[in-house]
Parts: C-alpha cells; sequence; structure tokens
C-alpha cells in the first residue's frame, strides 16, 4: 500500500500555474492548488488530492506516461501528460507550415506519441497545394487523413469517431485551420465545458492561453480532446542537435550510409543523407527544416 491510498485520485483538466482544476472519477470538480514550490501540474496529470473547504491540494502528481513541451520567448515549459496521441490539423487556407508540421512531428516522436495529421478544407481548390506539400511525410509513414468538418460534418465525424473516442488526443494547428470546428463537431456541450473551467479558473485572462481537456462525451467520459489555444511553437530545446536526425525518419533511413559516425549531415564527405536529397529520396523542404533547426539548437546550446 502506498503513503497515498487516503488521498483521492483526480485528472487535471486544466492547469495555470499554480491552479488547476481537478476531476474525481465521479465527474466533479475541484479547484486546487499545488504543494510546494517546485510541484508542477499540466493537463493530462493524475493526481492525488486532498479536500481542503470548498478546494483542494495537491499532493502528489502520478508518474506521466509521456510529456509534452512548448516553447514560448523565454522558455520551455511543459504543457501536457499522458497523451494517446496528437492530431496536428492542417490546411491549404491558411497555407501551413512546413517546418511548424515538422517541429510538432519531432516533439512527439521525442516524447514518443504518436501523431496523425488531418487535411481539413480538403473541399476547396488550395487543398492541392497543401496535398503535394504534405508528400514527404506520407512517404515517411505519417498517416495522412483528409476532411471538410464544416462542409461535410456527417461524414468527418464518422471518420474521426472510430480514432478519437477511446483516446486522449492534444489538437494543434495553426490559427484559422478548423480547431474550433473540430472541437464542436466532436465534443459534445463543449461550450458548457469551457463554461465551467473558466468559472473555476475565476478568471477569463487565462482561459485563451490555457490547454482544456474536453470529454467528448462528458457522460462516459472515455476519448477526450485537448484543445491548445494559442499554440505558437514546440520546445525543442530539450532535444540535443546529435539526436536531431534520428528523430527525422526520412533523414534517419540513410544514416548507416554516413561515413562518419557523427556525421552532422551538412557538410562531410560520404554522407548518406545529403546523397539521398540528391537523389530526391530526402525532400528538399526536410533536408532545408533540418539544418534550421539544427543550427538553432547548436545556437541555444549552453
Ligand atoms: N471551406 C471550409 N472552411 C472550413 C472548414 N472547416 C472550417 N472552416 C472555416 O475555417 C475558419 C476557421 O475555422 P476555426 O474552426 O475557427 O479555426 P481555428 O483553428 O479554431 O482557428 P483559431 O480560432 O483562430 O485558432 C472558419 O471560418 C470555418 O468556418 C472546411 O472544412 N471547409
Ligand atoms: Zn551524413
Amino acid at each position: 500500500m502506498g503513503r497515498h491510498t487516503e488521498l483521492d485520485v483526480g485528472l487535471v483538466v486544466t492547469a495555470h500555474g499554480r491552479h488547476v482544476m481537478v476531476e474525481t472519477p465521479d465527474g466533479a470538480r475541484v479547484q486546487c492548488h499545488l504543494r510546494g514550490k517546485k510541484s508542477e501540474c499540466v493537463v493530462g496529470d493524475r493526481v492525488r488530492w486532498q479536500a481542503s473547504g470548498d478546494e483542494g491540494v495537491v499532493e502528489h502528481v502520478e508518474p506521466r506516461r509521456n510529456l509534452l513541451m512548448r516553447q514560448d520567448e523565454w522558455r520551455t515549459k511543459s504543457f501536457a501528460a499522458n497523451l494517446d496521441q496528437i492530431l496536428v490539423l492542417v490546411a491549404g487556407e491558411p497555407m501551413f507550415s512546413e517546418s511548424q508540421l515538422s517541429r510538432a512531428l519531432i516533439a512527439a516522436e521525442t516524447a514518443g506519441i504518436p501523431v496523425r495529421v488531418l487535411l481539413n478544407k480538403a473541399e476547396l481548390p488550395q487543398a492541392e497545394a497543401a496535398r503535394e506539400r504534405l508528400q514527404p511525410y506520407r512517404d515517411m509513414g505519417v498517416q495522412v487523413l483528409e476532411a471538410s468538418l464544416k462542409t461535410r460534418p456527417q461524414e468527418s465525424r464518422e471518420l474521426l469517431r472510430p480514432l478519437l473516442q477511446e483516446s486522449a488526443t492534444l489538437v494543434l494547428g495553426p490559427s484559422g485551420t478548423g480547431k474550433s470546428t473540430l472541437v464542436n463537431l466532436m465534443v459534445q456541450d463543449a461550450q458548457a465545458q469551457v463554461g465551467d473551467i473558466s468559472q473555476a479558473l475565476n478568471s477569463g485572462r487565462h482561459t485563451t492561453t490555457t490547454t482544456r481537456w474536453y470529454w467528448l462525451d462528458p457522460a462516459v467520459r472515455h476519448g477526450a480532446l485537448l484543445d491548445s489555444p494559442g499554440f505558437q511553437e514546440f520546445g525543442l530545446r530539450h532535444v540535443s542537435a546529435e539526436e536531431l536526425p534520428r528523430l527525422m525518419p526520412d533523414l534517419r533511413a540513410h544514416l548507416p550510409d554516413c561515413r562518419f559516425y557523427n556525421c552532422t549531415h551538412r557538410h562531410e564527405p560520404g554522407c548518406g543523407v545529403r546523397a539521398a536529397v540528391e537523389r530526391g529520396e530526402i525532400a528538399a523542404s526536410r533536408y532545408r527544416i533540418y539544418g534550421e533547426i539544427r543550427e538553432e539548437l547548436e545556437r541555444t546550446k549552453w
């Protein structure tokens, strides 16, 4: 028997600084504070907590299966834990950034979380250019789905339901791609679930930047979507420059062909990666993104 058996278990459904909202196994939500200055909680955490008046105190965070980091201007912060998968939404209008997509895939690979890509607004003529841009990702084994969340909601729901219904899925994507449309399509009572959280956080001001947990069906509480508004960039600074090539599957496939075991794939002779770029087996865009991220990682290492 552990020392926490007398405490209640709970799921963190939103976290902001030292304020977190914990959901109990029977679905009640309790605002909690964190015990201890150093402890940190993120959405998706399983915790042990103790009631204290109307509120609660988180005493212990259970070990995490995985943890994602994000980057803001100043630092790398953790922001979601215990995910089953990530769904990256992209579109042709606005055209998605390949660099952002690659960073999301690298972050997921580092954390050991499976990723799917969903090309939304598939009915638009601009989707064709997005499809082409996604080809290298399909080629390296990323599953790319297509939907029209707004214009073909029924069909989209049927496509997505089996993929989402038993999982905790983090939804990411640039602004204007259809994240809200997705949440409203797949989540029952999404507005009510948001209302709950902002009320309990007791201030509207944080709600635009806080990752939220939505049960697809609050009555059943199996599958959930995690929406991360205002999401900018994944934190990759915990990744070392040397391990970067192994986190990019299309580069990884050619690493055994490099003459030097510590090849940076930039200027060394006998580089299998560059040879593959020249043969067209690695997309030029991917090689460029590799160079950019590698340089960033080398620059920020102190
Ligand atoms: N043509 C078309 N438009 C869509 C589709 N899905 C969503 N949209 C439109 O795209 C726009 C952006 O959708 P949102 O769901 O608000 O996008 P978002 O990713 O939540 O954007 P932010 O709130 O800025 O983060 C809206 O005008 C939607 O109606 C689709 O399948 N086809
Ligand atoms: Zn090389």
